[in-house]
C-alpha cells in the first residue's frame, strides 16, 4: 500500500502538489489522471524519495522510501524511460541494477524475456526506440518482483501489440495482489487498465473513486430510443414524467425514465422500438468536464470553450 498524508511540494512560487491524501490499495490497478502540470510526476517522485515533500508524510508498505533496506525489492518503479546510461547494453543497465539491491543475474535474463528484450539485450540501450526503452525501464521495475509499483505514462511509444500486452501485465501484477499506480493521457486505455482512480488538478486531489463510480456519478443518465412513432412515443414518455429531447436525425434522448421503464411504455402503447440504449459518458469525456478549471496548458480552441 502506498500512502500520503498532507503532502505539498513548493518549487519556488509553483506549488506543485497540495494537500494530497489518499491511499494506493492493493490488488488493484489504480489510474494516476490529471491534466499536463497537475502534479502527478512529482507526487511519484515523492513516494520515491527522488524529492522531499515541502508538507505531509509519505509510506511505502507502512515504511519511508529512504528506509527501505532494499528499496527495488519494495517498489518497482518506471518514472523516465530515457533516464539510463546510453552506452551500457539492456543487459548491463540491468544487471548493474540488479546488483545494487542484491538480485542475481538469473532474474535480469527473466525479466528480459518477460518484457520481450532478449534478443536486443546485447544491443546499448542508446540506440533503442522509445518502446523499447519502455520495456526496458518496466524490465528495471520488475527485476526485484516488487509489491509495489508506480508507471509514468508506460503505454507511451509502445505499438499496439505492446499497448495489449502492457495491459495484460499491468492487470496481472494487481491480480498477484500487488499495489500498482500508474499514470496516463490515454483515457481510453486507462478505462480498459484501472479499476480505481486518483484525479488531480492544479496539484489538488480531484477525485479518488472506483472507475465505475467515476464515471457513473458524473455522468447524466439517459437513454438513445429510435421508433417510427416519434411523436406518438415521445407523448406518452413525457406523459410518463420523462424528459425528451429529439436530436436532428430523429432519435429520441430521454432522461427521466430508465430503459425498462420506457421498454415498457412502449409495449402498453404497441409503439415498436428501433433502438433503446443507455447513455454513458467516456472516462475521457468525464474527466474532460472535471478538468476543465485545472487545465494549466489549455490549447486555444480548449481555452476558449
Ligand atoms: N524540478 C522542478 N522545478 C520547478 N518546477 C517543477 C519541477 N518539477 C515540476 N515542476 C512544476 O510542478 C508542476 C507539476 O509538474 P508535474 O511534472 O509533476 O506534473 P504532471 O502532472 O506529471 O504533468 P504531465 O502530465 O505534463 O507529465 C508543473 O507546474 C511543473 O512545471
Amino acid at each position: 500500500m502506498i500512502e500520503l498524508h498532507g503532502v505539498s511540494k513548493r518549487f519556488g512560487d509553483t506549488l506543485a502538489v497540495d494537500d494530497l491524501t489518499f491511499r494506493v490499495l492493493p490488488g488493484r490497478v489504480t489510474g494516476f489522471l490529471g491534466p499536463n502540470g497537475a502534479g502527478k510526476t512529482t507526487t511519484m517522485r515523492m513516494i520515491l524519495g527522488l524529492n522531499r515533500p515541502t508538507a505531509g508524510t509519505i509510506s511505502v508498505g507502512g515504511r519511508r522510501y529512504v528506509d527501505l533496506p532494499a528499496p527495488l525489492r519494495e517498489v518497482g518503479a518506471l518514472l523516465d524511460a530515457r533516464a539510463v546510461h546510453g552506452s551500457r547494453t539492456a543487459y548491463h543497465h540491468l544487471l548493474c541494477l540488479a546488483r545494487s539491491n542484491g538480485i542475481g543475474r538469473r532474474r535480469v535474463r527473466e525479466v528480459l524475456a518477460l518484457v520481450g528484450l532478449e534478443r536486443v539485450a546485447g544491443k546499448r540501450a542508446g540506440t533503442f526506440s522509445l518502446g523499447m526503452s519502455q520495456r526496458l525501464g518496466i524490465a528495471a521495475a520488475l527485476l526485484g518482483d516488487p509489491g509495489v509499483l508506480m508507471f509514468d505514462e508506460p503505454v507511451n511509444g509502445l505499438d499496439p501489440e505492446g499497448v495489449r500486452w502492457l495491459r495484460d501485465l499491468i492487470r496481472g501484477l494487481a491480480g498477484e495482489g500487488r499495489t500498482v499506480l500508474m499514470s496516463s493521457h490515454l483515457m481510453s486505455e486507462m478505462a480498459l487498465t484501472a479499476d480505481h482512480l486518483v484525479v488531480v488538478g492544479r496539484g489538488r486531489l480531484i477525485a479518488d473513486a472506483t472507475m465505475d463510480d467515476f464515471v457513473r456519478a458524473n455522468t447524466d443518465e439517459a437513454v438513445l430510443v429510435r421508433t417510427p412513432e416519434v411523436d406518438r412515443l415521445t407523448g406518452h414518455l413525457t406523459g410518463s414524467g420523462a424528459a425528451v429531447h429529439r436530436e436532428p436525425d430523429g432519435a429520441l434522448v430521454v432522461s427521466g425514465l430508465d430503459a425498462t421503464a420506457i421498454g415498457r411504455v412502449a409495449l402498453t402503447h404497441g409503439l415498436p422500438l428501433t433502438e433503446l440504449t443507455p447513455r454513458r459518458a467516456s472516462l475521457e469525456d468525464v474527466f474532460m468536464a472535471l478538468t476543465r478549471d485545472a487545465v494549466e496548458y489549455a490549447s486555444k480552441q480548449g481555452a476558449t470553450r
